[in-house]
């Protein structure tokens, strides 16, 4: 189940208040705060103690529910203290915009996070800054545009139609999530290299993606990563080795084929940009661009079909609507890039479902490279920023009733409106670049599941609760009851 946040609109209006009563006195950086801003003045936040290392420990044991007590306790803007740091959370949605939006020059992607995920992905977009980010972003940008991502509707609904054919008649027990965490991989695979894997080969390459992302979330709150020679960081090498050499293997083949015979996938896009700008697109370039292809693309998309089939099971309702939806728009034929506009209350639900459980629910943070000003606070270069979507996702100023599934407030004349407080993608020039293409592969694999098959909750059966390691899944692998239908 969604974290409880009820209640938080206790605590509330802080941002507003002209005065800064709880505002905390800094010993780190009196003197270095911008001149209009409260000298000293800080806002509330729970008290740190010599070091503050204790809200740190507090964090790497359950962020999420950490994020919301101290909301609940010291409202929208909270300070912590954790020295040497000054951490900001931001869990207003107009001041999350006006950070992430308005400020969007005077921020850098948290230094931790990066040093984390280059080990990972190398230098890729996802990890750069500055000029270099820039470049990456603009020469990607076409490949990952909507457009881009249509194009890939008829190799994607060719990679459906044979997994669910082999998913089988009827199971009350259908081990949902690890069927969908194959699909997305074999998605991902199809996308970069128009090609398919092993059953094998996926298992360990999903393994491997996990593993990366459990390790990325535990190192985060760590001052230092250990090196990977260290025995223990075994399982780790194995993990990266494994994502590493499946995509060498592809990369040789690939180079070896003439140019004019090369598929058109994301590693032949990422090729013709080294081939045409080879000081700016080594081939360790595309390495890592095709990594974070897989790191943020596979398991994000796994999970957010995973939770989206909980919700269609648990609301029998929505999924008739859903389904209803896509039989009158598509019938029985596989879906056309151009009816995935028509599928408007299907993609609802999956609004909905990302609302609830967002794959990266408190992944955004970012470094101030100068003083940031923020509703009527001044932060000094230095200060650090984290936004909790899942926390604004869950607040019922913004989403009535936010613990219950609603797919329809995101109708046009739906009550969700206030900007800022609906990101599952994040927001600003760092927004996520992969994001029509998760929408697209999202949808059709949504809209060819419901033409097939009636997904329920099996006897019994608890809800889920939900656990982090960069995305969010289920605690135990989910399993619902599945019957195809007639
Ligand atoms: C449900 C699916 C997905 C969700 C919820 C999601 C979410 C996010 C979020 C919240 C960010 C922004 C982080 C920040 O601001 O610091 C992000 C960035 C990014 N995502 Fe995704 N993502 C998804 C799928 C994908 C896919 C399929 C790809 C590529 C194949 C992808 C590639 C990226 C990249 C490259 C960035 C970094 C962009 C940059 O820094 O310029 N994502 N994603």
């Amino acid at each position: 189940m969604p974290m409880d946040t009820a209640g938080i609109g206790k605590a509330r209006n802080l941002v507003t208040m002209n005065t800064t009563p709880n505002s905390s006195p800094c010993p780190f950086h009196s003197g270095n705060v911008p001149p209009q801003a409260p000298l000293d003045a800080w806002p509330p936040g729970p008290p740190s103690g010599l070091t503050g290392w204790g809200l740190l420990w507090r964090m790497a044991r359950g962020m999420p529910e950490a994020l919301v007590a101290w909301q609940r306790e010291f409202g929208d803007v909270v300070h912590l203290r954790t020295w040497p740091e000054h951490q900001i959370v931001v869990a207003d949605p107009t001041l999350a915009r006006e950070l992430l939006v308005g400020n969007r020059d005077k921020l850098t992607r948290w230094e931790r996070a990066r040093t984390v995920f280059r080990r990972m992905h190398g230098d890729s977009v996802l990890v750069a800054e500055g000029e270099a980010w820039q470049r990456k972003r603009m020469a990607l940008h076409p490949e990952f545009s909507r457009q881009a991502a249509h194009s890939f509707v008829p190799a994607l609904t060719e990679i459906m139609d044979r997994a669910y054919a082999a998913w089988p008649q009827t199971d009350a027990n259908w081990p949902i999530e690890q069927a969908f965490t194959s699909l997305a991989m074999e998605l991902i695979v199809g996308m970069a290299f128009s090609d398919g894997m092993e059953r094998d080969e996926a298992r360990r390459t999903e393994q491997a993606c996990r593993a990366l992302m459990a390790q990325a979330d535990a190192e985060f709150y760590h001052p230092w990563s250990w090196p990977d020679w260290m025995p223990w960081q075994r399982a780790r090498r194995q993990a990266q080795a494994q994502l590493d050499q499946l995509i060498e293997r592809r990369l040789l083949q690939r180079l070896a084929m003439p140019l004019a015979n090369r598929p058109d996938d994301l590693l032949s896009r990422l090729l013709r940009l080294h081939n045409d700008d080879q000081a700016n697109w080594p081939l360790s370039a595309v390495r890592a661009e095709c990594k974070t292809a897989f790191l943020a693309g596979h398991e994000t998309v796994a999970s957010t079909l995973t939770w989206w089939a909980w919700c269609m099971a648990s609301h029998p309702d929505a999924q008739h609507a859903a389904r209803a939806e896509v039989v009158e728009t598509l019938g029985d034929a596989p879906p056309a890039a151009s009816e995935l506009p028509a599928l408007r209350y299907l993609s609802q639900t999956l609004q909905e479902t990302m609302r609830l459980y967002p794959a990266a629910p408190v992944l955004i943070s970012r470094r101030a490279s100068c003083p940031v000003t923020l509703g009527h606070w001044r932060f000094p270069a230095g200060t650090l920023f984290l936004v909790p979507v899942q926390l604004m996702h869950h607040d019922a100023r913004w989403f009535p009733e936010p613990r219950a599934f609603r797919p329809e407030r995101f109708r046009l004349d739906g009550d969700s409106k206030v900007a800022g407080a609906y990101q599952p993608f994040g927001s600003g020039p760092r927004v996520c670049l992969g994001q029509h293409l998760a929408q697209t592969e999202m949808t059709l694999a949504a809209a060819m599941l419901l033409q097939r098959f009636y997904l329920s909750v099996p006897d019994g059966m608890t809800p889920p609760q939900a656990v982090l390691h960069v995305t969010q899944r289920p605690a135990q692998p989910l399993r619902l009851a599945l019957r195809r239908a007639p």
